[in-house]
């Protein structure tokens, strides 16, 4: 394994904030770590990227163990979520800043610059001043300064949560591209399901501390660890029928398909291409997302089936 986070545990005055987390990541590999708010992502990017020392257990890159390495000499690199720029500084002289501590030559230091501030659009706005930015823009300035160093492991803090939403799927797109040329192992924190979804080869998904679950974005939504991963990534309906309990997602529910069951539209709300339904089934509520070709409206009553289930 290309990065190795091997029991991991921290401690914040007496409250363990990590017990002993454990993830590998293959090189070139996107792994997002997924989780609520005060979960320990941060924490545990911070420890990886050698902020924080763990109490207990080890950090690996590349076979190397760097847990009691400094930031600046371990081979990982970090986009804070507040981009952390120097503002007194160009795009080229933010960009070129990590490299004073790696003992670049001047030519080749200008070189691999430029090199960044192509790869990320930003060649002709080497000499701007940071505070001249967009927020995208600051993020790309970002991105080429982590890059440049040439980072084994990426670590990337909600790198985009600053940025509206156009601006947000933009951005994703264009770091998966960067991410692909360069071949970069990343870890990346967001508390974004969809995020994750979209941009990781695997999902971490973190609790109070720890892993619930790690595998591929189907795994991880269609077989879910336990029903606190199910409920993260999305709505789970349950519902009794002929005495067993199942559970499904709402895009599974099949509203006009006989199947067995009926239910009472109480509430319809226009999501743009699709349309979700809350519906009383025998007493209980379950909610459907649909096409926006299948349109109902409150106090209809309407057959429906279930595509697929889950267990947990
Ligand atoms: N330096 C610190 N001193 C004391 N407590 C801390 C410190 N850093 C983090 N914590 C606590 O550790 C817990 C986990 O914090 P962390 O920032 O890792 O969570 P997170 O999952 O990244 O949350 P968010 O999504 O809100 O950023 C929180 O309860 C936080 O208050």
């Amino acid at each position: 394994m290309f990065l190795e986070l091997s029991g991991l545990s921290r401690s914040f005055d007496g409250t363990k904030v990590i017990r002993d987390l454990t993830l590998n990541v293959d090189q070139g590999e996107v792994v997002c770590l997924l989780g609520s708010s005060g979960c320990g992502k941060t924490t545990t990017l911070r420890l990886v990227g050698g902020f924080l020392a763990p109490d207990v257990g080890s950090v690996r890159v590349d076979g190397v163990d760097v847990t009691r390495l400094s930031p600046e000499v371990r081979p990982t690199a970090t986009v804070f979520q507040s981009y952390a720029l120097f503002p007194h500084l160009t795009v080229a002289g933010n960009v070129a800043y990590g490299l004073r501590f790696v003992g670049v030559a001047r030519r080749e230091a200008e070189g691999r610059v430029c090199e960044m501030l192509d790869a990320v659009g930003l060649s002709d706005q080497g000499d701007a001043h940071v505070d001249e930015l967009s927020g995208g823009q600051q993020q790309r300035v970002a991105l080429a300064r982590a890059l440049v160093v040439g980072p084994k492991v990426l670590l990337l803090d909600e790198p985009f949560s600053n940025l509206d939403a156009n601006l947000r799927l933009r951005m994703r797109e264009e770091v998966h591209q960067i991410q692909r040329r360069f071949g970069v192992t990343m870890l990346f924190v967001t508390h974004d399901r969809e995020e994750a979804l979209a941009f990781g080869d695997r999902v971490a998904i973190m609790r109070e501390g720890s892993l619930s679950q790690v595998g591929n974005p189907q795994e991880v939504y269609r077989h879910p660890a336990d029903l606190y991963c199910a409920r993260f990534l999305g709505h789970v309906n349950e519902l009794e029928v002929g005495g067993r309990r199942l559970l499904f997602r709402s895009e599974d529910v099949l509203l006009g398909r006989e199947g067995g069951l009926t239910g009472r539209v109480t509430d319809a709300s226009y999501l743009g291409p699709i349309w979700e339904y809350r519906l009383d089934v025998g007493g209980s509520e379950v909610v459907a997302r649909a096409p926006r070709q299948c349109r109902y409206t409150r106090g209809d009553t309407v057959p429906l089936a279930i595509a697929e289930t889950f267990s947990v």
